[in-house]
């Protein structure tokens, strides 16, 4: 079957929704794991159970079905969901031949990011230092340290760092990454607080640095600047409008940098997108 010949969730309730609601459905969800994962609007309240026996019928091994009800929020950029099928939302994860665990309440995941992040884990060379704040679970951090990369990796949220914990040791690449709960801000601006972790930091600066920024922390490319050394590489991912780009690409230029490359990766809100930048520092 094609992905044309594929049918959505909106296909697949046809008749069982009425009609004036069926563009309400979303057309399709995604999968962390063995978990779905949707956002069922409100004015579709009586049909949810009726969309989630649909859901658990087009895939054999779904175990649960979430359903996000906020958008993201907070530091850790973790949405609120109700489990609305099966007794927990724990999963591993296959992405880029790597696994993950994870409980998408608790931690953030965006399993549409997979490509981009093959894109750039194929950059990376065997024996540099890699830098990698706002790490989450670890889906920069596992193809990174699997090309043979020493990373250090820094994350302020628990759970998510105790995942990423585990996720390190279940793919068996324990001697590559150093992990670090905690504020990346304040750990890079105290470059003593990652030797004290036992990172030790290159005496040029790290040769890479992949920086998944949260909104509104665009200065933090300054931090990251001050840590990479001279002609290193920093992919530096940040939500903008599509007017807002040949702004931005002088201001880096204006920075020290030369834009290498860049492009889109998703959109986040009406008219606003992620974008990657791959950034060499002059
Ligand atoms: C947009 S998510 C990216 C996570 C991961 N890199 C990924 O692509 O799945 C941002 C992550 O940064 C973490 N974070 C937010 N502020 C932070 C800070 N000041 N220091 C370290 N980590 C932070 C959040 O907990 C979250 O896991």
């Amino acid at each position: 079957m094609s992905f044309r010949d594929r049918v959505t969730l909106r296909d697949a309730m046809r008749g069982i929704v009425e009609a004036p609601l069926l563009p309400l459905v979303p057309k399709c969800f995604d999968y962390v794991g063995d978990v779905a994962v949707i956002s069922i609007p409100e004015e579709l309240e009586a049909y949810r159970d009726s969309i989630v026996s649909k859901i658990l019928s087009m895939r054999g091994n779904t175990r649960a079905v979430l359903n996000k009800v906020s958008k993201l929020e907070g530091e850790h950029r973790v949405a609120r969901f109700e489990l609305l099928s099966g007794d927990s939302a724990e999963t591993l994860h296959r992405e880029n031949g790597y696994t993950y665990r994870m409980d998408i309440r608790k931690v953030f995941f965006n399993p549409r990011l997979y490509w981009e992040r093959a894109r750039v884990a194929s950059k990376v060379l065997p024996g540099e230092s890699v830098l990698i704040p706002f790490a989450g679970v670890g889906p920069f951090v596992l193809p990174s340290a699997g090309k043979g990369a020493a990373v250090c990796a820094i994350e302020i949220n628990p759970d998510a760092c105790a995942c990423l914990k585990e996720n390190v040791r279940l793919n068996r690449l324990e001697g590559q990454v150093t992990v670090i709960q905690g504020d990346a801000e304040y750990i890079l601006s105290h470059p003593d607080s990652l030797t004290n972790e036992g990172f030790e930091v290159p005496e040029n600066g790290f040769d890479r640095a992949i920086v998944p920024t949260p909104y509104d922390m665009d200065h933090f490319l300054g931090e990251v600047s001050g840590n990479v050394r001279k002609e290193g590489k920093i992919h530096f991912y940040t939500f903008k409008t599509d007017s807002q780009i040949l702004g931005l690409i002088e201001e880096y230029g204006n920075m020290g940098f030369e834009v290498e490359f860049y492009r889109r990766c998703g959109n986040v809100a009406p008219g606003v997108s992620r974008w990657v930048f791959d950034l060499l520092k002059k």
